[in-house]
């Protein structure tokens, strides 16, 4: 079983007030956070899906840029899974890039599900709602995403409509934890 580590790194940051995924956290931009947990989890091929105008400031060697910029999450995984259908991946395990306490636990268990369950299409880790932008995603859903993407369907309708499995995680687990607003750096209870 193949699996290709992919980070949404596109989004406006409208919320944050400038581009949150570059802001520096533990000396590096938040963005590396997630690149560093896929890594440690031992996934070697990471790929990020960002926008013309922001591929040039990403400090990775695999960038794949969006034909339409913002065109939300499950527009970047339709394509990242396009860009990646030609190389032998089975799996993409997808992270959003704003998650400055990701760590590779989460990652580890996803691999463990997508290899112990053959007819799985996603896993969905859960930890008090579901967090489709921490789960992975099986290359077949190619030409589902392509008739979703027709529809500009949300991400929600792609999960409930395929053989989705669920995990479940501690509601306060910190990976989940993202950084909308500047306020948000204060959300980890230390
Ligand atoms: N490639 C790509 N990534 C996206 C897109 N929209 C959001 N993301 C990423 O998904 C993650 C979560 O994004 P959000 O915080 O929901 O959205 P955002 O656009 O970054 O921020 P807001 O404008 O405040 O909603 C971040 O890592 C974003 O960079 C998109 O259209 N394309």
């Amino acid at each position: 079983m193949k699996t290709a580590g992919v980070i949404l790194a596109g989004g406006r940051s409208s919320r944050y007030g400038k581009q949150k995924l570059f802001e520096e956290y533990n000396g590096a931009p938040l963005y590396q956070q997630s690149i560093t947990a896929m890594t440690n989890a031992g996934i070697p091929s990471i790929y990020i899906v960002t926008n013309q105008e922001l591929a040039c400031a990403f400090n990775h060697a695999n960038v794949i840029i969006e034909p339409n910029a913002h065109g939300g999450p499950l527009s970047a995984l339709y394509t990242a899974m396009e860009e990646l259908s030609s190389h032998p991946f089975d799996w993409l395990q997808i992270l959003a890039g704003d998650l400055p306490y990701m760590s590779k636990d989460i990652v580890q268990a996803n691999l463990r599900a997508a290899n112990s369950l053959p007819s799985a299409d996603i896993i969905l880790p859960t930890a008090k709602r579901y967090q489709p932008l921490h789960a992975a995603y099986h290359m077949r859903l190619l030409p589902r995403l392509r008739e979703l993407i027709k529809k500009e369907s949300s991400m929600k309708a792609l999960y409930e409509t395929v053989n989705t499995y669920t995990l479940s995680f501690s509601p306060n687990h910190p990976a989940f934890i993202n950084i909308n607003q500047p306020e948000d750096w204060h959300l980890k209870e230390e």
